[in-house]
């Protein structure tokens, strides 16, 4: 399989462009003739310049306005392509894409358009050069592929194919199955992009909103399995218009870009029988169980207020490390692994962040297998020396600063507990009844959203829920959870807008640090909390007006809405006899916090009404500036 993008997709000049490109692993590009046009140098030298960074350049594009003009206007656009045609020989590239006419004077008519094809045909043949012709989803005459293609088969030469582009075909909701009867050989180039389904005009949908395959709502990959069918087997290529990337990380966007493809190919390979594509052999989406545990890196006084904290929860110190200063503290299935290590990665992120969340550690079924498919993605495995009697215990840096981990029980990965750790003295004091990890909390700058979300569906078996709008005094934070089937595994990713934001002001104080919360399941909020309470634990005070508005909003009894006001617990419904109960520790740190939930009657959502109210109280709590944080 040979992967390419166009250079539209990258922010920066075109040779910032390329490095990003060639970095992220992409064997060519499409060279978008404005890129070419607004840099300063021959063609010759950009065609060097590509080459010189191990990339060819696979197509040329776009040729606008060509097909079905009267004269004089059609002679005048041969002449044009004529001067493309010589720049593309300088360059070193044998295909360009013409998009259909949008020309007010166009005149369609298939037999007329395939003509001027035919003669086009010809000349592109002279000089031993190719023309692809696209539909756009807002062509004049021609607007979809089937149209396009009758007008390439009536064109009947072998120097003219058809350009196929998820977008145009899926965004106009054209069904893509008309592709599998095409020959593969008339194919001449693939171009990819998915969008979030949004209703608005097709060509600023188009020009502004794409996205990654993968990243947004259109059935790609039902797309590129019907282009796969034909037995198609050149370049698959990102063509991708999007303010935010153009303005983004043109590294993070370009190995999102080179990412996306490895996964749809891989989605393709396992759904569509018999294809031409070469494609590596990689492990399947990933399964998990859950979160195995979640580690501090904190100074020693910090982890004494943690210890509090954690105390106050009904956990208990469970272990001590064989050799380092690193405590594992216990409750239910729930881990959570404290390290004050004055070496090592956890140290490292302590200097960088503060008391931060570094270490996520999940359940899988092979931790080796997760290692191996995460990168053939172009995550970056992460390994450091390992002490005498220690596990290595495979593992990769995630999108921001920290790591995954991966345990089995196929390996005596799963026993790293009993291994690594000397049982500490005494037990619970109390224990509240958590059970285990119900999901964490990520923040995240808004425009890195789709990065991360890219990430866990590439690596994981895990679906994307809708986007739910949270709405901060400071500004808006957009909250998408990422689940696996059986709920074993869930992210919450959470963008923040601005850093005027409670989720903002975290990225911002903590340097980028993740995981801003860790939510803990139980059977019985009530009981739960009333033992929390007897262990010192103080809830995040929720005021007055909150449970006013939530007896009226949902009609609940005075003696119900007494009870959750009691104990400060929030409440939710779904509709659909489902329920929700979440109570939140107060924070610590640049703003890290604990939720405690319970879950009824298969309540599937996070309690996305209460954020806001959630948050206010968080800020009212929140430390000045220049105030202990502790
Ligand atoms: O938006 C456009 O004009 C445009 C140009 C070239 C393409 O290949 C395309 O898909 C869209
Ligand atoms: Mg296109």
């Amino acid at each position: 399989m040979k992967t390419s993008i166009a250079t539209v997709c990258i922010a920066g000049d075109l040779r910032e462009k390329l490095a990003a490109i060639a970095a992220a692993g992409f064997d060519g590009i499409e060279i978008f003739e404005q890129d070419f046009i607004t840099f300063d140098a021959s063609p010759r030298e950009v065609g060097a310049m590509v080459r010189d960074h191990g990339l060819e350049i696979s197509l040329f594009q776009p040729f606008r306005d060509f097909e079905g003009l009267p004269e004089p206007e059609r002679g005048r656009a041969f002449d044009r392509m004529e001067r493309k045609f010589d720049l593309m020989q300088e360059l070193g590239t044998d295909l360009v894409l013409v998009c259909s006419s949008v020309h007010p004077k166009a005149l369609g008519g298939i037999d007329r358009m395939a003509a001027d094809f035919s003669e086009l045909g010809e000349r592109a043949a002279a000089r031993g050069l190719r023309v692809g012709y696209e539909a756009l989803a807002w062509g004049r005459h021609v607007w979809d592929h089937r149209d396009a293609w009758e007008v390439v088969r009536r064109a009947n030469h072998d120097n003219i194919g058809l350009i196929v582009d998820s977008f145009h075909t899926l965004g106009r909701k054209l069904s893509p199955e008309s592709i599998r009867s095409i020959p593969g050989d008339k194919i001449f180039f693939v171009q990819l992009a998915d969008a979030p389904l949004i209703e608005m005009d097709l060509l600023y949908w188009s020009r502004h909103f794409r996205n990654m395959p993968g990243e947004g709502d259109l059935d790609v990959t039902g797309f590129m399995r019907a282009v796969a069918a034909t037995g198609y087997d050149g370049p698959i290529s990102l063509e991708v218009f999007n303010d935010q990337f153009r303005g983004g990380s043109p590294k993070a966007i370009a190995q999102d870009g080179h990412r996306s493809l490895i996964y749809l190919m891989d989605q393709v390979k396992r759904s569509e029988p018999g294809l031409a594509q070469s494609l590596p052999d990689i492990p399947a989406r990933v399964a998990t169980e859950g979160v195995a545990f979640v580690e501090f890196a904190a100074s020693e006084t910090e982890a004494e207020s943690l210890r509090k904290l954690l105390g106050s929860l009904g956990f208990h110190r469970a272990g001590k490390h064989i050799s380092k200063q690193v405590e594992v503290w216990q409750q239910g299935e729930i881990r959570i692994v404290l390290n004050t290590e004055q070496e090592g990665f956890a140290h490292t992120a302590h200097i960088a962040h503060g008391l931060n969340i570094c270490d996520v550690g999940l359940t899988v079924e092979s931790a080796e297998a997760t290692v191996t498919r995460a990168r053939a993605l172009g995550a970056t495995p992460f390994s450091q020396p390992v002490g005498p009697g220690e596990l290595e215990i495979p593992a990769i840096r995630g999108v921001g600063s920290g790591l995954l981990h991966f345990i089995d029980r196929s390996s005596d990965l799963g026993k790293v507990w009993e291994i690594e750790f000397q049982p500490a003295p005494g037990g619970a004091a109390h224990e509240a009844g958590l059970t285990r990890i119900d999901h964490i909390g990520q923040t995240m700058n808004y425009e890195e959203m789709l990065t991360w979300s890219l990430f866990y569906l590439s690596l994981f078996e895990v679906e994307k829920q809708a986007t739910v709008d949270v709405v901060d005094p400071g500004g808006l934070v957009r909250s998408q959870a990422i689940e696996s089937p059986d709920g074993g595994l869930r992210v919450t990713l959470n963008g923040a807008e601005t850093h005027r934001t409670f989720a903002g002001r975290f990225i911002a104080d903590s340097f980028g640090s993740s995981v801003q919360h860790v939510a803990f399941a139980t059977d019985d909020i009530f009981a739960c909390v009333s033992e929390m309470r007897l262990c010192g634990f103080q809830p995040l005070p929720m005021p007055e007006n909150y449970y006013d508005d939530l007896a009226a909003r949902l009609s609940l009894s005075p003696g119900f809405t007494e009870r959750l006001k009691a104990e400060h617990i929030l409440y939710d419904e779904d509709g659909k006899g489902g329920s929700f109960f979440q109570v939140y520790s107060r924070s610590v740190g640049d703003g890290i916090f604990i939720e405690i939930c319970q879950r009824k009657n298969g309540y599937a959502g996070y309690g996305a009404p209460n954020a806001p109210f959630r948050i206010a109280a968080q800020r009212r709590l929140a430390p000045q500036p220049g105030m202990p944080r502790l």
